[in-house]
């Protein structure tokens, strides 16, 4: 069994290399603004269509519910703005047409954070910070700023700090401390797109406030923000709602 599940990965269709090509200008993004035009997705090329014909504009800073019954698509509509599955129509970000650019530059400029979102095994610095490109009060003031702070209570082991040691298969973290850490590491990236999808029941109403306030305090103006919605109060103060049928 170990053996044929390598060599699936191995014969996975790999995505198109990362070259020097389809750079982005130095200073791209410069704010949030996203245009979506006809855009149609499915999950493999000769697969069907799950998304059909859609377009619609989210401004620099706007905030967007995305809402719609089960498999209606709101998972498959965040993949393809990250050009994960395959897509046809525009994908404009930042007057930026994401069809012709760098994957690695594309997937470092727009933060998902998912309804269990991973962590590595390591420190909380390591996971904020795996590259090194953050000093600590930079890294603080992200942790701060998402609330994670407001949780120390909880928290087994007490006090957190960047040396707080996260584990991943038994882990330490609440699914809810979980979203406020992937949001701290948004804050460090200062992404100016920002997709979060909704944790459900798993989390509670304290967390969840928690969660919301943060990114009403800290998100700076210019960032976009698109919450694929389970819980219409969440989406009540959006600027937009995008409805699947
Ligand atoms: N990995 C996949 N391969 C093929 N088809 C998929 C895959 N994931 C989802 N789909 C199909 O795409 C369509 C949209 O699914 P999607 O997960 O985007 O819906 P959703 O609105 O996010 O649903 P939910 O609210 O349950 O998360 C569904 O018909 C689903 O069967």
């Amino acid at each position: 069994n170990i053996l044929e599940r390598i060599q699936g990965y191995i014969s996975i269709e790999h995505e198109k290399a990362l070259t020097e090509t389809g750079k982005p200008p130095a200073y791209w993004p410069a704010s949030g603004d996203l245009q979506v035009e006809n855009l149609s997705a499915r999950y493999s090329e000769d697969g069907p269509k799950v998304l059909h014909d859609i377009s619609f504009h989210i401004k620099s800073g706007q905030r967007v519910g995305i809402v719609g019954r089960t498999g209606s698509g709101k998972s498959s509509l965040t993949l393809s703005l990250l050009r994960c599955i395959p897509t046809e129509g525009s994908i404009m970000y930042d007057g930026v047409q994401t069809e012709d650019l760098n994957l690695d530059a594309l997937r470092s400029s727009i933060t998902i954070i998912p309804q269990v979102p991973e962590l590595l095994s390591g420190t909380l610095r390591a996971n904020l910070n795996p590259f090194g490109q953050y000093d600590d009060a930079e890294l603080n003031y992200a942790l701060r700023a998402a609330g994670l702070f407001a949780l120390q209570d909880e928290l087994d082991e007490g006090r957190i700090t960047l040396d707080s040691k996260i584990s991943t298969g038994r882990s330490n973290l609440s699914v809810g401390q979980r979203q406020i850490f992937a949001l701290a590491r948004a804050i460090v990236r200062k992404s100016k797109i920002l997709i979060l999808d909704e944790a459900t029941s798993a989390i509670d109403y304290k967390t969840d406030s928690i969660i919301q306030n943060s990114l009403r305090q800290e998100l700076q103006d210019d960032v976009s923000l698109i919450t694929v919605a389970h819980r219409l109060q969440t989406i009540m103060d959006a600027d937009k709602i995008v409805s699947g049928a």
